[in-house]
């Protein structure tokens, strides 16, 4: 199926997996998303596969119903100013995933009139496990759903409060690396116990998956589920509170709370 242009300016970690994410869903096929970057040498690849490629941001979204901006916080003034005579408020949507960007940020550099979307997807976008946030101040609904059936093909959607944006980039967007680490963690522990590196990743990934997927699929709670594996006087008890002794949860909710705090000062307006 092919939905409207969607033009993706920063087309580095994030961007790319939005748009691999896209096709692999089937709502975009490659030429329906254009894809720019400052040199073209990383996204040969993507250009073999049918995207359209382009190093010029004014021109590539002329024709975009949509246009998403994934540039660092810093390069955004940059690129603002470069598309703003390119942009068309009264037909355009506009979306950015840039971190600690507001949409007011964005509509004062562009167009009071400019519907603008705030959306915080994760890298699992690529494969169609996102969980995405998104906010605005002033989208119609219908551009609203637009933006959700977009990202609801990658993942599951949650529409926030904008204030709410630089939280969910520490729990949600950051929070892979969080739970990478842990997995990672994990399987050392794994080496230490017995197992080849190979074999304590793959064992501590799946575990991870399976408990993620306890919540999910049981809309259970964690200290619910902890209590079945939890035997009296068992290894698994001994275990988590040796964690905890460590500073296990609460080095989880510091380094959240950093993060929040560092996301909302990412983007400096000059
Ligand atoms: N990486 C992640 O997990 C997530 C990142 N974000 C946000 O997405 C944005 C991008 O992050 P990453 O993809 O990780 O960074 P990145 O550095 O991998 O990608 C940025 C891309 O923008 C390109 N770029 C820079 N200036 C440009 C210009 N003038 N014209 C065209 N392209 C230009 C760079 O060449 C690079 O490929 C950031 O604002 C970040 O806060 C949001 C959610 C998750
Ligand atoms: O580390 C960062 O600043 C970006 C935003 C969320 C994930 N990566």
């Amino acid at each position: 199926m092919k939905a409207n242009n969607i033009t993706i300016i920063g087309s580095g970690n994030m961007g790319l997996s939005l748009a691999k994410g896209l096709v692999k869903s089937g709502l975009y096929t490659a030429d329906a998303i254009t894809l720019t970057r400052r040199s073209l040498g990383g996204l040969k690849e993507f250009a073999a596969q049918g995207f359209q490629t382009s190093i010029d941001n004014a021109e590539a979204v002329k024709n975009a119903d949509i246009i998403v901006l994934a540039v660092l916080p810093q390069q955004v003034n940059k690129v603002l100013d470069e598309i703003k005579s390119s942009i068309n408020p009264k037909t355009q949507l506009f979306t950015s995933v840039v971190s600690g960007v507001t949409c007011k940020n964005i509509k004062e550099k562009l167009y009071d009139d400019l519907e603008v979307v705030r959306v915080m997807p994760n890298t699992a976008i690529a494969i169609q496990q996102s969980m995405t946030c998104f906010a605005t101040d002033n989208a119609s609904a219908e551009s609203l759903e637009k933006v959700k059936q977009i990202f609801d093909t990658v993942g599951i959607t949650i529409q926030i409060q904008e204030e709410l944006m630089t939280s969910a980039t520490a729990l949600c967007a950051c929070g892979i690396a969080f739970f990478l680490r842990s997995i990672r963690a994990a399987s050392q522990g794994g080496v230490e116990v017995g197992f080849h590196a190979h074999d304590a990743l793959k064992m501590a990934a799946q575990t991870a998956k399976g408990a993620a997927d306890l919540l999910l699929q049981l809309a259970s709670h964690p200290e619910h589920e902890i209590d079945k594996v939890t035997s009296p006087k068992g290894c698994t008890i001994a275990g988590l509170n040796e964690m905890e002794h460590n500073g296990f949860s609460s080095a989880m909710i510091k380094g959240i709370k950093t993060s929040a705090k560092i996301a909302g000062e990412l983007y400096t307006k000059e």
